[in-house]
């Protein structure tokens, strides 16, 4: 198995700078389109060559570099040319290109120390090497192998060559003036462990990299959200932006509304193009884009990249108004769209039978067959534990009210949770968020866990419970898929309720990180 050439090769944002041992920066060059390429010379020594339009090739040895990775799934890291003095800071690369060229540069470094360990150089090629007049020869390096990554993997507990080891007192106090010690260059990454895309996802993807406006579907779990955040992973940061069009459903691809980007407000406001209102938003949109980049190509020459499943949630028009509904019905759709794909392959589920009768009810044909199956399984008994089957309604009021009355019907006191929110952010979050402000519980009351906290014990999001006590001011939930696995040894779980996100888009990661953390540590 080897991997591919480009994970030699990385384009991105490039700032250089040169530092003096006193610490102040003696040259600094910024590129805001370079290429990364890893190249050896004719003494199989690496390099990285930094190369942009203007300007002069750049070549840095890579030998005693130190890697900061930490901000590598937004496209930017750095490495400190220990024996240059300089350092090479990287921005807006495609997360998952610079996690591939990051972990290529550890691989070989890898191997090649190993294979300096074996030989000790002889002095005639040292002598060569010294004598040397001709001019340095350079050619990229060999793709990695299978073999490779499994030998560097194998090196990872050890000390490696951009991983320090652990401080000794001397080391410590050399941390304080330099900083805080780098990272390792290699550890497992969600961009680099998740599963690998089927022929049809990495179709998609292709024509995505090869810039094409393309709108692909499929049916549920055929993995178009999985796709989907491939791609903003596989282009660069600074100019990909992932919207949706409502605010629950830009929280899942880590995006923002489609209104809010665009600043077209609600969509409203007349302008000249609008014909209809059903379809006025993907055509004010689309005028608001030629107009803004001075560019009559459609969008302005923006790359569109369109996802969903039109069978699944057709858009909300205005009763007695028909009309053109679906945006592929706007006069836009023709000229913006090249191409279009439809995902077949059903990921979520693997029952056969199951995926038939959701493929036919998705396109309305649910024949006699199929509906006496389903109600068929209204003898399985799927409740215990005291966790209640759940029952679907086809709005989330009908579920507010159910849930009431059956709270209300429990006995015993009612104890109030209310979230903690960013400051003004109520509003926006009530919202964006399924989560309410004010959670009331009881003993007995049935409950859904609204995020994953770890997936390996099956307290993903969606995961039913039931509150079976109160202590120390916090409901202890009994989760199912948790009881069924660790029967002996944990039977119960106590859950802290989540709160809700942060506001502010930047900081939403991390608190939720140590909310998180915070409520494992108190179980
Ligand atoms: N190539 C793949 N390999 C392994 N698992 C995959 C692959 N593609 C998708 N999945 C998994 O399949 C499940 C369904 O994927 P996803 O939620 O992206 O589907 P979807 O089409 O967006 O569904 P829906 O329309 O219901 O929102 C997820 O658990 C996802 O991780």
């Amino acid at each position: 198995m080897t991997m591919d050439s480009g994970d030699s090769f990385l384009s991105c944002a490039v700032i250089l700078e040169w530092m003096t041992p006193q610490g102040s920066i003696s040259r600094k060059v910024n590129y805001k389109t370079a290429s990364l390429r890893l190249i050896r010379n004719e003494f199989r020594e690496m390099f990285m060559e930094v190369l942009s339009e203007k300007h002069a090739a750049i070549r840095l040895a890579l030998k005693g570099i130190n890697v900061f990775k930490k901000f590598m799934a937004e496209g930017k890291a750095s490495v400190k040319f220990q024996d240059a003095g300089c350092t090479l800071f990287i921005s807006n690369a495609p997360p998952t290109n610079l996690v591939s060229f990051l972990r290529t540069i550890f691989v070989k470094m890898t191997g090649d120390k190993e294979q300096a360990a074996l030989k000790t150089p002889s002095k005639g090629s040292m002598r060569a090497k010294l004598l040397s007049g001709k001019a340095q020869e350079f050619e990229e390096i060999s793709p990695v192998t299978g073999k490779d990554i499994h030998n560097a993997k194998s090196k990872i507990s050890k000390t490696t060559i951009t991983t320090p080891s652990p401080p000794s007192k001397k080391r410590k106090s050399e941390d304080t003036v330099r900083g805080p010690a780098p990272k390792k260059l290699y550890s497992p990454s969600p961009l680099t462990t998740e599963s690998s895309l089927n022929s049809e996802q990495q179709m998609v993807l292709e024509a995505c990299l090869g810039g094409k406006n393309i709108f692909f579907t499929g049916s549920a779990g055929t993995g178009k959200s999985f796709l989907l955040k491939r791609i903003v992973a596989a282009l660069p940061p600074d100019v990909t932006v992932a919207t949706a069009s409502t605010g629950v459903a830009a929280c899942h691809v880590g995006g923002t509304t489609l209104h809010a980007f665009a600043g077209v407000g609600d969509g409203s406001a007349s302008t000249e193009n609008l014909c209809d209102r059903a379809t006025k938003i993907p055509l004010k949109l689309e005028a608001v884009a030629r107009h803004v980049r001075k560019n009559d190509k459609p969008f302005g020459g923006i790359q569109l990249i369109l996802c969903g499943d039109f069978l699944q949630l057709p858009p909300v028009i205005e009763k007695g108004k028909p009309g053109k509904r679906f945006c592929f019905q706007s006069a836009c759709w023709d000229k913006c769209i090249e191409l279009c794909f439809e995902l077949k392959e059903v990921h979520r589920q693997k029952d056969q039978e199951f995926i038939s009768i959701l493929n036919s009810i998705r396109i309305g044909r649910v024949t006699k067959e199929i509906s006496d199956r389903l109600i068929g399984t209204a003898r399985q008994k799927i409740e215990s534990d005291g966790i209640l089957a759940t029952r679907l309604c086809s709005h989330t009021n009908d579920s507010k009210i159910i849930n009431n009355s059956k709270l209300t019907d429990l006995e015993g006191e009612e104890k109030v949770f209310s979230s903690q929110d960013s400051d003004n952010a109520s509003k926006t979050l009530d919202m964006q968020t399924i989560a309410p402000s004010k959670l009331v519980l009881k003993v007995g009351a049935q409950v859904m866990l609204l995020k994953n906290i770890n997936v390996n014990v099956g307290l993903v999001n969606g995961a039913r419970g039931v509150v079976v006590r109160f202590e120390e001011g916090f409901p202890v939930v009994s989760v199912l898929e948790f009881y069924q696995r660790f029967r002996k040894r944990l039977q119960r779980m106590q859950i802290v309720p989540l709160g809700r996100p942060l506001a502010d888009k930047t900081n939403t990661k991390l608190k939720l990180r140590d909310i998180i953390e915070k409520q494992l540590r108190r179980k």
